[in-house]
């Protein structure tokens, strides 16, 4: 297994917050792998992923280490992609769906604005938009909540980004509508061979997509493991009261889900 990136001791402390957001961490992502984040609102499981992204606002505090394995740090946008649960936040009204696309493959990659065009097209495709040529032209309130996900998607893997974050990505999403996207995730992850940090509070949902979970509480990572065993036999109180909180709250399925 090769390193994508390892966390040592990273803090994090939002500007004029008296108690840091991320406490001590320490994570090793592997290429290829997929890892789910989960725990409770609050917990620490947003920051971890701006602070690998590069996204905190200014004036945070960052303390230790965020290594990447080999080749310069990556930069957000080309090099990680970021999918966040409200596709409203990265889908502008006023431009095309085309006009996005293109506007950020042309960004990264050097490509004619007809290549950009193909290729937009491309990736309508692969996210399995109907008649990509025609939702090129079209503009994101054209299309359903689900559907501009999957847009949002597209956008974020445009680049070719070797870490696909997803925060939250299917939360506002019906429950139908949330497995299609989980499964698109991991089609596209195992075909291009990204790694995928899926944050969620669905414990089913990082039981069907991940091959890691990782258990945040109280800005710390209090259990990690392969998804099996942490939803099987947790080691850790913390996990355990998670997921029978889970387990009254949902179907009692939620074991035999895991990979
Ligand atoms: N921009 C910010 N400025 C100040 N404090 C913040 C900011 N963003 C988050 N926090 C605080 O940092 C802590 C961790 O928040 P974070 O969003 O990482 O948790 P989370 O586990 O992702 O929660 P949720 O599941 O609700 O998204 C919380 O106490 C939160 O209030």
């Amino acid at each position: 297994m090769t390193l994508l990136l390892g966390l040592t001791g990273l803090s994090v402390r939002y500007p004029g917050a008296r108690a840091p957001a991320l406490a001590e961490l320490g994570l090793a992502l592997f290429e290829g792998e997929k890892l789910a984040i989960i725990g409770e609102s609050g917990s620490g499981k947003s920051t971890l992923a701006r602070a690998i992204a590069g996204l905190l606002p200014p004036g945070s505090r960052v303390e230790g280490r965020i290594d990447w394995g080999d080749g310069p740090t990556p930069r957000p946008g080309r090099d990680i992609g970021y999918v966040f649960q409200d596709p409203g936040g990265s889908l502008n009204p006023l431009l095309s769906v085309g006009r996005h696309l293109t506007e950020v493959l042309r960004t990264h990659l050097p490509l004619t604005a007809r290549d950009a065009r193909a290729r937009a097209a491309e990736l309508l495709d692969t996210v399995q938009i109907p008649d990509p040529a025609r939702a090129l032209n079209a503009y994101p309130h054209q299309f359903s909540g689900g559907q501009r996900q999957r847009i949002a998607i597209a956008l974020a893997i445009a680049a070719g980004p070797r870490l696909l974050i997803a925060d939250e990505a299917t939360s506002a999403l019906d429950v139908l509508v949330q497995t299609e996207i989980t499964a698109l995730l991991r089609t596209l992850c195992d075909a291009k061979g990204m790694t995928l940090l899926f944050i969620t509070h669905d414990m089913a949902l990082a039981g069907q997509l991940a091959d890691r979970i990782a258990v945040m509480h109280a800005a710390r990572m209090v259990e990690i493991g392969p998804a099996a065993r942490v939803l099987q036999a947790p080691r850790e109180s913390y996990t355990r009261s998670l997921l029978a909180a889970h387990l009254d709250l949902a179907s009692p399925r939620l074991v035999g889900e895991a990979r």
